[in-house]
């Protein structure tokens, strides 16, 4: 690494008897820096005199460095500077130190405790800082470094004048940034806490030991160093640890609820909260960008409330990133297990994608009291009494990308009266950058809270539509985790009826229920796996009624039948045969190859293009002969060439892929005419089985076990 050297450069450093100061001006002198070495001498107080600069000054010279004292006070700054040009004939760094306390509680601080620290610190920086200032701009060059401390940026209990003072330096160096900026001028300020004659009975004595002003030397000197770039940086250094510290800026809230409104003393209390929550806060470097900001923002409230007209709106924003997008494929059964899921459980994969349903989570807008104000006089709506009843998703634009910040707008349409209970249509926009991606629909079903004389249906509803009444085309199983619920609750929805048995005893369940967009999730990976080339962009709606409540652990059973670009589907559990997502339907920009046929598939769901098809086949031929207790092992060849490994577990019956070993029970041999038959669709699986193009060969033992099975199927 090469040795950051200040050779040529000519340093002043105030304050520098003892301390931080000292400490900064021998590693400056030991790396090459000619060195002002000021210090009054004063106690802490600034009262006295004393010689500390003279020792410090023959320390450097002994160790072989250049350097002078001045014992000038930092109040007459300009003859501080004028002992460096005396004696070395520049200036070129200038490390504002010096400083005194004057520390009492506000009621007993005087006038003169508070302008002696001021002048100390704040005029005393500006009167050197001044002093330097034409000569750094003459030469192009100049560091500064002003001290400020963590009693001015948090405040601190009996330093009033102090903690002013500190805060001032920042200002200071942040318009002195600006100003030197053009001039290769670099102002920036170290906010230290170290042990030195400030402090020394102040800190703990083995904390004091530990803060030793050598810690913070290097930070200084790095940032007066030639090769220092930034400027207007507030460094916290101690302890050798360092941080930048900044000032961030909620996003603030107009003080009125529409912009023909006038602002009141209560129209600010109703705004209160919005006003000082800084969820979304940031840092803004420039004046000119708070007033952009702010620009933005009114015309923000000026466009959406054109839009939002008398509707009581709720608009927020929801950003998301690819752990999002993982944790909800998980969450809705995705599994490293079934090779299609990968695309949607690993960010680094070459088709990384959201599943279609993960935007339904932007416009829950569970955090927003919109439902429970929407009820008629005399009902509420609140956690102990919903249950999510229906889901639409439209993509009106392109589908969104792995990671994004939408406005989202939430709107109550109507509240329909059911009889004994109510329905809230919730509706939804998502936008990106004022373009209109998504549209939802929540139906959210409010127990016991109808009856109120409210219209039963609304034209604003968008209905489930009934499914075919043939045999479906496809069917997927696939068993939900008995953690299923725990784990989808932390993609957003933390309604305890999910996680808390007493909650979901209360509601009248016999524990904990599954989410229905999980449900959902899991489904409509199925239909889009099955028909939509496990392609998300090809999803263009999404409709579904939550009809029976599901427990984690159970099995769904989703049901399809493809008409036209639409694929219906129903979800049933397996363990009790309940229709728990009815009417429902998938709308696709295309189908897929693969059409409809009456294939039945395997527990897991392995829709990985044709082989996943053949698997489930072979999976569902051996499924007969449970009663058989082995493990067969496939090894699957095209041209001669072994591709893949099977493993079939007859307990389970579960098809597991690997990768080839050589050795296996039997071999699927596919030619590559059949696989091009196959994945044009104008043979599935199951017919290719009847129709022999599949053959099935392999060792004694597999053939006895398999072959009496696969007979009656495949012909063989
Ligand atoms: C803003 C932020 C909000 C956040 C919300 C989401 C938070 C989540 O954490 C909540 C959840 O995920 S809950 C879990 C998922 N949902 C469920 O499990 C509900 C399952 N459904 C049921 O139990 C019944 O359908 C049940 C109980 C809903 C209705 O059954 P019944 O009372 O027997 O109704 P029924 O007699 O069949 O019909 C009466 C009228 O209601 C309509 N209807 C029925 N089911 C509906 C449903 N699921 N959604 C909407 N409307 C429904 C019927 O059509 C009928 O109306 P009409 O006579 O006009 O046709």
């Amino acid at each position: 690494m090469v040795e950051l050297r200040f050779d040529g450069r000519v340093a002043v450093v105030t304050g520098a008897g003892g301390g931080l100061g000292k400490a900064y001006a021998l590693l400056l002198a030991s790396r090459g820096a000619k060195v002002v070495v000021n210090d009054l001498g004063g106690a802490r107080d600034g009262v006295g005199k004393s010689n500390f600069a003279d020792d410090v000054v023959k320390e450097i010279r002994d160790k072989g460095g250049v350097a002078v004292a001045d014992y000038n006070s930092v109040v007459e700054g300009e003859k501080i500077i004028k002992t460096a040009i005396d004696n070395f004939g520049r200036i070129d760094i200038l490390i504002n130190n010096a400083g005194i306390l004057r520390d009492k509680s506000f009621l007993k601080l005087s006038e003169q405790d508070w302008d002696l620290v001021h002048t100390v610190h704040l005029k005393g920086a500006y009167k050197t800082t001044h002093a330097a200032w034409d000569y750094f701009r003459k030469q192009k060059f100049g560091r500064i470094i002003m001290t400020a401390s963590n009693s001015g940026i948090f405040g601190n209990f009996g330093q009033s004048n102090y903690s002013a003072a500190k805060l001032g330096l920042v200002g200071f160096t942040y318009a002195l940034a600006l100003e030197g900026a053009k001039y290769n001028i670099k102002v920036n300020t170290i906010v230290p806490t170290a042990a030195s004659r400030l402090t020394e009975d102040i800190l703990p004595p083995d904390m004091f030991q530990a803060m030793k002003p050598e810690l913070i030397a290097p930070v200084v000197a790095y940032m007066v160093h030639d090769s220092f770039e930034d400027t207007a940086q507030v460094i916290d250094s101690t302890l050798g640890y360092a941080t930048k510290t900044y000032f961030v800026r909620g996003v603030g809230s107009p003080l009125k609820k529409k912009p023909s409104d006038p602002v009141t003393i209560e129209s600010v209390q109703q705004q209160w909260s919005k006003v000082v929550d800084m969820k979304d806060a940031k840092h803004l470097d420039k004046m000119a960008e708070v007033t952009f900001d702010l620009v933005e923002r009114l015309q923000e409230f000026e466009d959406r409330a054109k839009l939002d007209g008398d509707k009581n709106v709720y608009w927020k924003n929801y950003s998301y990133d690819s752990k999002d997008l993982c944790l909800y494929a998980l969450g809705v059964g995705a599994s490293v297990v079934n090779p299609a899921d990968l695309k949607f459980l690993y960010e680094s994969h070459e088709n990384f994608s959201a599943l279609p349903t993960f935007f339904i989570l932007a416009a829950m807008c569970m955090e927003a009291p919109i439902v429970g104000p929407a009820m008629p006089p005399g009902k509420y709506a609140d956690f102990t009494n919903i249950l999510h009843g229906e889901q639409y998703i439209e993509y009106v634009g392109d589908f969104p990308g792995t990671e994004g910040t939408f406005q989202v707008r939430c709107y109550v349409s109507d509240v329909l009266d059911k009889g004994s209970s109510a329905v809230a249509i919730v509706n939804s926009e998502i936008y990106q950058d004022k373009s209109l991606l998504l549209r939802t629909q929540q139906h959210i079903f409010v127990v016991g809270q109808g009856g109120f004389g409210g219209p039963r249906k609304s034209t604003n509803a968008i209905d489930v539509v009934p499914v075919p009444k043939r045999t479906p085309d496809s069917v997927v199983e696939q068993r939900t985790a008995d953690d299923q619920a725990a784990l989808y609750r932390l993609s957003g929805d933390y309604n305890p009826l999910h996680i808390d048995p007493n909650v979901a005893v209360a509601s009248g369940h016999s524990k904990p229920i599954l989410h229905g967009l999980s449900s959902l999730g899991f489904s409509v990976r199925h239909v889009l796996a099955k028909y939509g080339d496990n392609n998300p962009g090809n999803v263009k709606a999404v409709k579904a009624r939550f009809a029976k409540p599901v427990l984690p652990g159970h099995t769904l059973v989703t049901e399809m039948w493809v008409e036209g670009k639409r694929v219906h589907f129903q979800t049933k559990t397996k363990e009790n045969g309940n229709v728990v997502i009815a009417g429902a339907y998938v709308d696709l920009k295309n189908v897929g190859s693969v059409q409809a046929s009456n294939v039945s598939s395997s527990e897991n769901l392995k829709s990985d293009g044709i082989f996943a098809r053949i698997k489930e086949e072979v999976s569902k031929n051996v499924e007969k002969a449970k009663s058989v207790n082995a493990v067969f092992l496939y090894n699957i060849t095209v041209n001669g060439k072994t591709v893949k490994q099977w493993t079939l577990d007859l307990k389970t019956p579960v098809v597991n892929e690997g990768e080839p070993t050589g050795k296996a029970d039997t071999t699927i041999t596919v030619s590559d005419s059949d696989m091009v038959d196959i994945a044009s669709g104008s043979l599935n699986p199951q017919v290719a089985f009847m129709k022999g193009k599949l053959k099935i060969a392999g060792n004694i033992m597999m053939a006895q076990k398999l072959q009496p099975l696969l007979k009656s199927e495949a012909k063989l």
